[in-house]
C-alpha cells in the first residue's frame, strides 16, 4: 500500500477549521483528535465540529478517540461523517463488537494503543479491524518529542500482520517529523500522522509532501517492504 499522510488539526488554529482542512490538499485523510478530559487531560471537539467539518472538506476525516466509553460514542462519529474512527483499547469495554459496529456503519474501525500497551494481548483481534494505531508519544497534546522506544512494537505489529496475511494499516502518532518518520516506515508504518510538522510550518501542503516522500523512499528499502 502507498503512504498515507494525515494531518492531524490538533496544530490548526480551531477559529479556521475549513480553511486549513484546504491548507493540507493533497493529505490523504484529515487526522481528528477528540479529547474529553477524561481518558487524556485535555479537551478539544465533539460531534458537531465533526459533523460540519466533514462537509466542510472532500479530505476524509480519520477520527482518534482519546475519550472514556468509545462504545457508546464511536458510533455517532461515523453518523457525523467520519472516514475512520480509531478507539483505545484502554478504553473500550467490548473492543470486538465494537469494532463490528463501526464497520456496519460504513467507516473503517481503527483501535489506538497508549505507548505502555502491548501489542500481543490483541494479536486475535486484528482481523476485526483497519488500522491499528501505535502512539509514539502520550495521547493528550501535541508537539510532544516522539518515542523511540516504541519502534519495536511497530515491527512487532508489523510481523503479526504479515504472519496473519492482513491488509491492516498500521498508523504511528505522535512527534512524526522529517526527522522521525523515515524510521517509523523503516519499523513498519504506512499511515503517518503529524500535527506540528505540518501545521507548524509555513506552507502545510509542501509539509505534506515533504513528509510523503521521506515515508515512500524509506519504506522502498524497508525489509518488510519487499514483494509487497
Ligand atoms: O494524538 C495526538 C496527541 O495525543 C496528536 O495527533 C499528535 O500529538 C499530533 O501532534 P504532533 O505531530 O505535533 O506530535
Amino acid at each position: 500500500m502507498a503512504v498515507q499522510i494525515s494531518p492531524s488539526i490538533l496544530s490548526a488554529d480551531f477559529a479556521r477549521l475549513a480553511a486549513e482542512a484546504e491548507a493540507v490538499d493533497g493529505a490523504d485523510w484529515l487526522h481528528v483528535d477528540v479529547m474529553d478530559n477524561h481518558f487524556v487531560p485535555n479537551l478539544t471537539l465533539g460531534v458537531p465540529i465533526v459533523e460540519s467539518l466533514s462537509k466542510a472538506t472532500g479530505t476524509p476525516l480519520d477520527c482518534h478517540l482519546m475519550i472514556e466509553d468509545p462504545d457508546r460514542w464511536a458510533p455517532q462519529y461515523v453518523e457525523a461523517g467520519a472516514g475512520s474512527v480509531t478507539f483505545h483499547a484502554e478504553a473500550a469495554a467490548a473492543p470486538v463488537r465494537l469494532a463490528r459496529e463501526i464497520r456496519a456503519k460504513g467507516a473503517r474501525a481503527s483501535m489506538a494503543l497508549k505507548p505502555a500497551t502491548p501489542i500481543e494481548p490483541y494479536e486475535d483481534l486484528l482481523p476485526e479491524l483497519d488500522m491499528l494505531l501505535i502512539m509514539t508519544v502520550e495521547p493528550g497534546f501535541g508537539g510532544q518529542s516522539f518515542l523511540d522506544i516504541m519502534l519495536p512494537k511497530i515491527r512487532r505489529t508489523r510481523e503479526l500482520i504479515s504472519k496473519h496475511g492482513l491488509e491492516l494499516w498500521l498508523q504511528v502518532d505522535g512527534g512524526v517529523a522529517e526527522s522521525t518518520i523515515e524510521r517509523c516506515a523503516e519499523a513498519g508504518a504506512d499511515v503517518f500522522v503529524a500535527g506540528s510538522a505540518v501545521y507548524g510550518k509555513d506552507d502545510p501542503a509542501a509539509a505534506v509532501r515533504a513528509l510523503r516522500a521521506k515515508a515512500t523512499d524509506a519504506t522502498a528499502s524497508a525489509a518488510w517492504a519487499c514483494g509487497h
